[in-house]
C-alpha cells in the first residue's frame, strides 16, 4: 500500500513486511464477462496502431480502432465504464508521482487475509460459460485469451499482495509464462463508502497501468520481461517471461549466505538492472530479496515493478509516496521525507547485498517501533568474517542521510564490485543521441500508461523541454565532450556520471564538499541530455527503442548467457555502453527460449579461471553466527561452475562416509547397510572421474574464452551458444556413463522410482538444491513427512513433493503485533524432491507460495535442520 503524509504528521510505514501498497479487500466470486477483444493489447499490436484500426478478431468482433496500448484506460472505459474510469481525465500536471500520491491518499489501510487472497485468486479465474441448454454457468477460467494467443493456467506459483501469479502455457506450444492476476475493482465489503472504493480503485488502476507500461518498455537481460498483457473488466493479466530457477531467497535458504564472489556476480547484475532503470528515469521502489528471481542460467531477474514510478531531477518534483517493504525501506521513507528516487533504491540494494553475504537482514526486530528506530539509526552489525571492502560498500549504501549515501555510480565502481572484473557492470543502455525536432508522432502515440496527457499535450511538453536553454546547454556540453580527445572525453564522461573514480572519492572522503556532493554527482541528474534528464524524454527514448525492436523483429535473447557475467573487455566499454548484441530472429521464435530448457552455461569469469584461487575473501573464517542457518548449509569452497558444485557435493559425501574399511571392498556379499555404502563408494569413484573430466573441460573452456575475448560481439554470442550446447552434450554423456556403471550396484538405483514422486533437475537447477542426500527417495519422503508432522505443518503429497501450509503460533501475551504477524500468518510453500541426474543424488528444494518471507525462511531452515539429510 502506498501511504502519504497527512499534513505534516510523521508518517510511519504500516506494520507489515510485505510491500506496502494497496491490497484488495475481500471479494466474493464475480463472474467474468466474455472478454472484449478491444481491451486486449500486446506489444506487437501496440506497435501497429494504424493497421489495427479495423481488424477483426477471430470471433468476428471488431477490434477497437483506438485501443493501442496496455493502458489506454480512456479508450477502454467506453466498453466497460468503470466508476473509477469515469472520473479519469488526462492530468496535465508535470508532477510524475501525482497518480501515486492520489493512490496513497485513497489507499485502504490494511491487508486482506490469506483467505481473501484465495478467494480472489479463485475469482480471478472465474468465467461464464453458456451451456448447450442455453443456461449460463459460472466456471473457473482456465484459459486467458491474450492477444498473442491463448494461455492455459497450470498452477499457482506465487502470491503477492496484489494477487496470484500463475504458471500458464501458450496453447499449441510449450511456451510458459508467469501470469500476474490483479483485480481491478474492489467489492463492496461494507468497510468503505462507494466513493472511497472508487477512489481506491482509480488509484490502483493508475498503478497497474503504470506497472504494465513500465515493464513493457524495459528491455534488459536482468529484468523480467513482459510478454503480453490483457485487461478485462475485472482483472489485469500480465504475462511475464517465466523465471524458472527459483527465488533468490530460496537460493539463500539453500546455500546459507553466499560467498562474496557469488554475491558479487549477483550484485553486479542487480546494479546493471537498477542503473539501467535509473538512467531511464525509473525508480523501482520495491527492491527486496523476494523480488529477485534466478533464471535457469543462474542469472538474476528483477520482478515486480508494481511500486515503480518515474522520477524527475527537479527539486520541486520530488516523490512523496512512501512505499516498499519495511525491511528494505530507506529511513527517509519511514520519516516521510520527499525523495528524488534513485537513492531509495540504493538503500534497498544495500539491504539486499547484506542479505546475500550475511544470510539475514541488517535491521530486524520483533517489535515494530524498535525496527523503525533501527532503520532510522542505520546501525549495522557487520560479521567479522565479511571482507573489509564488502563491509565498506554496504556501509556506503546504508547511509541514513540520502545526500551522503553512495550513488549507483559509486556502487558500481566500488573496488568490491570490480574485484575480478575489468570494469564496472555494463548497464546495457542503448547508445542514444540527444532528441531533435520534429518528434515522431507514432512514438508519442505510444507514450501511454503514465497519465502524461493526450498526444498533442505530450508533443507540446516535449518540444518545450527540447527547446529549453537547459536541455540545449546539456546537448552542447555533450557535443563538446564527444569532440575532445579520448582521455579528456573520458574524464568528462566520469563527471557526467558514467564513470566514478572511487579511489579519488575515497581519498577525499574527509572533504566535506565532496561528501555533500555525493548524491548528486552520480547520475548528474538534470545535466545529461541522454540519461534521466526528464521522465518525458526518457519514456520517449524507451518507446522509440521498443518500436525499433518490434519493427526489426530484434529481441535480446533473455536467456542467453549474460555478457555481464564476464568481466568487460575494457572499462572504456562501460564509459559509453553499447547496446547488447541482439539475437536476431523472427518474432514467433522468441518463445523458443522457453520451449528449450536453457543449456547449462559456465558462469565462471575468464580471469578467475585462468588464475589460481589465491585470495581467501570468499571463505568464511568462522562458522555462521547468529544461528539462523545451520553450519551444514554453508557450502564448502565453491566455484561458480558445475564442476564446483559437483566437487562440493562430493566433498559433502566424503565427510558423511565411514572410513574405507567398509564391506564393499571385502568381497563379501553386502548386507543392506553395506550395500548402500558400496553404492556410495562406486558413486564416489564415478564422481571423482567426472570431476577430472570437468576440470579438463574447464581448462579447455578457459583457453577458448581467452581466444573469444579477441572475437567480435556477434561471434562471441554465437560461440557462447555453441559452448552451452557442448556442455549439455557432455552432461548427458556423463549421466549415461553413471547409469551404465552403477546399475545393479546401488540399492538406490534398484528402487523403482515413481516419476510423480521426484522431479529431475537440470544441471543449473542444482543451484537451488538446499540439501542433497544419497538416501533412497522413499526414505527422504518419509523423513520429510516425519519432520512436517513434528513441526505441525499441514501437507499434501503432490507431484514431485509436498504442498505445505503452516500457521506459526504467536505468543500474544509476550509481545505486540510484529512484522511477522501482519498481513495474515499463514505460510504456503512447496517442498520438492529433485533428482540430480549427474551425481545421482536427491535434493530437497523449497518454494515459497505465500506468507511472510522471514517466517517462511525460518521454517524452511528449521525443516532442513530437522531433516539432517
Ligand atoms: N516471472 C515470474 N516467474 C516466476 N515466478 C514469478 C514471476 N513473477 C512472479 N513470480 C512469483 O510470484 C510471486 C509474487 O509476484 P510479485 O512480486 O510480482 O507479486 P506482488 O503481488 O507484486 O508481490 P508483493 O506483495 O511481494 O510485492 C513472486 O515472489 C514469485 O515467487
Amino acid at each position: 500500500m502506498a501511504t502519504t503524509l497527512s499534513s505534516g504528521a510523521a508518517a510511519e510505514l504500516p506494520i507489515r513486511s510485505q510491500s506496502v501498497r494497496t491490497r484488495r479487500p475481500p471479494t466474493t466470486s464475480r463472474p467474468e464477462p466474455p472478454l472484449p477483444r478491444s481491451e486486449s493489447t500486446n506489444r506487437a499490436e501496440a506497435s501497429r496502431p494504424h493497421r489495427r484500426s479495423s481488424q477483426r478478431s477471430a470471433s468476428g468482433a471488431t477490434t477497437a480502432a483506438t485501443t493501442t496500448t496496455t493502458t489506454s484506460t480512456a479508450t477502454s472505459s467506453r466498453h466497460h465504464p468503470h466508476p473509477s474510469q469515469q472520473q479519469q481525465q488526462y492530468h496535465h500536471q508535470q508532477q510524475p508521482d501525482m497518480s501515486a500520491a492520489a493512490a496513497a491518499a485513497a489507499a485502504p489501510h490494511g491487508h486482506a487475509s490469506a483467505g481473501d487472497d484465495h478467494r480472489n485468486g479463485a475469482d480471478a479465474g472465474v468465467s461464464t460459460h453458456r451451456s448447450a441448454t442455453g443456461t449460463t454457468k459460472q466456471r473457473y477460467r482456465t484459459v486467458i485469451p491474450a492477444p498473442s494467443g491463448n494461455y492455459a493456467f497450470i498452477k499457482t506459483i506465487g502470491q503477492g499482495s496484489m494477487g496470484k501469479v500463475k504458471l500458464a502455457k501458450k496453447e499449441g506450444t510449450n511456451e510458459l509464462v508467469a501470469c500476474k492476476i490483479i483485480e481491478r475493482v474492489s467489492p463492496d465489503d461494507g468497510r468503505q463508502s462507494r466513493e472511497e472504493r472508487e477512489k481506491a480503485d482509480a488509484a490502483r488502476e493508475d498503478r497497474n497501468a503504470r506497472e504494465a507500461a513500465i515493464v513493457s518498455l524495459l528491455n534488459h537481460q536482468y529484468i523480467c520481461g513482459l510478454r503480453d498483457n490483457l485487461r478485462t473488466r475485472w482483472h489485469w493479466y500480465m504475462l511475464f517471461e517465466y523465471v524458472n530457477g527459483g527465488q533468490m531467497l530460496d537460493y539463500i535458504i539453500s546455500h546459507g549466505k553466499l560467498k562474496e564472489k557469488q554475491a558479487r556476480k549477483f550484485a553486479r547484475q542487480i546494479a546493471s538492472a537498477v542503473d539501467y532503470c535509473h538512467r531511464n528515469s525509473i525508480v523501482h521502489r520495491d527492491l527486496k530479496i523476494e523480488n529477485i528471481l534466478i533464471s535457469k542460467t543462474g542469472d538474476i531477474k528483477i520482478i515486480d515493478f508494481g511500486l515503480s514510478n518515474l522520477f524527475s531531477p527537479e527539486e520541486d518534483r520530488k516523490l512523496k509516496t512512501y512505499c516498499g517493504s519495511l525491511y528494505f525501506a530507506a529511513p527517509e521513507l519511514l520519516q516521510a521525507r520527499p525523495y528524488t528516487g534513485p537513492e531509495v533504491d540504493v538503500w534497498s540494494f544495500g539491504v539486499v547485498l547484506f542479505v546475500l553475504v550475511c544470510g539475514k537482514v541488517p535491521f530486524d526486530d520483533q517489535y515494530m517501533p524498535a525496527l523503525h528506530q533501527k532503520i532510522k539509526k542505520g546501525a549495522v552489525d557487520y560479521p567479522n568474517w565479511l571482507s573489509s571492502e564488502c563491509k565498506h560498500l554496504i556501509s556506503r549504501m546504508l547511509v541514513t542521510d540520502p545526500k551522503q549515501r553512495a550513488t549507483m555510480q559509486e556502487v558500481m565502481n566500488h573496488p568490491w564490485m570490480l574485484k575480478g572484473y575489468n570494469g564496472p557492470p555494463d548497464n546495457y543502455l542503448p547508445r542514444r543521441e540527444p532528441l531533435t525536432l520534429p518528434l515522431d508522432p507514432e512514438v508519442i502515440s505510444q507514450m501511454t500508461g503514465f497519465k502524461f496527457g493526450p498526444p498533442e499535450y505530450i508533443t507540446a511538453e516535449l518540444t518545450k523541454r527540447i527547446k529549453s536553454p537547459k536541455y540545449q546547454a546539456a546537448v552542447r556540453r555533450l557535443e563538446k565532450e564527444r569532440e575532445r580527445p579520448e582521455p579528456i572525453a573520458k574524464d568528462a564522461e566520469k563527471k557526467r556520471g558514467f564513470g566514478f573514480d572511487f579511489y579519488k572519492r575515497r581519498n577525499s572522503v574527509t572533504s566535506k564538499d565532496t561528501l555533500t556532493a555525493a548524491s548528486s554527482e552520480g547520475l548528474s541528474l538534470g545535466d545529461d541530455p541522454l540519461n534521466a534528464f526528464d521522465p518525458l524524454i526518457s519514456i520517449y527514448y524507451l518507446v522509440r527503442e521498443k518500436l525499433e525492436r518490434e519493427r526489426n523483429h530484434v529481441y535480446i535473447d533473455l536467456q542467453q548467457p549474460s555478457k555481464a557475467q564476464q568481466p568487460p573487455p575494457s572499462s572504456s566499454q562501460t564509459v559509453m555502453p553499447v547496446p547488447p548484441s541482439p539475437v536476431i530472429r523472427p518474432k514467433e521464435k522468441h518463445s523458443l527460449a522457453d520451449i528449450v530448457p536453457p543449456q547449462p552455461v559456465h558462469n565462471a569469469e575468464p580471469r578467475s579461471r585462468q588464475r589460481t584461487r589465491s585470495h581467501s575473501e570468499d571463505q568464511p573464517r568462522e562458522p555462521i553466527q547468529g544461528g539462523l542457518l545451520s553450519p551444514d548449509m554453508v557450502p564448502a569452497k565453491k566455484e561458480s561452475t558445475a564442476a564446483g558444485i559437483l566437487r562440493r557435493l562430493s566433498t559433502r559425501d566424503r565427510r558423511k562416509e565411514p572410513p574405507a574399511t567398509a564391506s564393499s571392498t571385502d568381497g563379501k556379499p553386502p548386507l543392506r547397510g553395506s550395500m548402500s555404502m558400496r553404492a556410495k563408494s562406486l558413486g564416489h569413484a564415478r564422481r571423482e572421474s567426472i570431476q577430472m573430466r570437468r576440470a579438463k573441460r574447464e581448462a579447455e573452456a578457459a583457453a577458448a574464452q581467452q581466444a573469444q575475448s579477441q572475437t567480435t560481439e556477434p561471434q562471441r554470442s554465437y560461440q557462447s551458444h555453441h559452448h552451452s550446447v557442448r556442455e549439455e552434450t557432455d552432461a548427458e554423456l556423463v549421466d549415461s556413463d553413471i547409469r551404465g556403471e552403477t546399475s545393479g550396484g546401488s540399492n538406490e538405483r534398484l528402487e523403482p522410482e515413481d516419476p510423480d514422486l521426484v522431479k529431475p533437475v537440470f544441471l543449473k537447477g542444482i543451484f537451488s538444491v538446499s540439501t542433497t542426500s544419497t538416501k533412497p527417495l522413499s526414505e527422504i519422503r518419509a523423513d520429510i513427512k516425519r519432520v512436517l508432522r513434528v513441526l505441525g505443518v499441514e501437507f499434501n503429497e503432490i507431484k514431485g513433493g509436498f504442498s505445505c501450509r503452516h500457521t506459526p503460533s504467536i505468543n500474544h501475551a509476550e509481545r505486540q503485533p510484529t512484522v511477522m504477524t501482519e498481513g495474515g500468518n499463514e505460510i504456503e510453500f512447496e517442498i520438492l524432491i529433485v533428482k540430480v541426474p549427474i551425481v545421482s543424488l536427491h535434493g530437497v528444494q523449497f518454494k515459497r507460495l505465500a506468507g511472510n518471507t522471514w517466517q517462511y525462511k525460518a521454517l524452511a531452515e528449521q525443516i532442513v535442520r530437522e531433516l539432517r539429510l
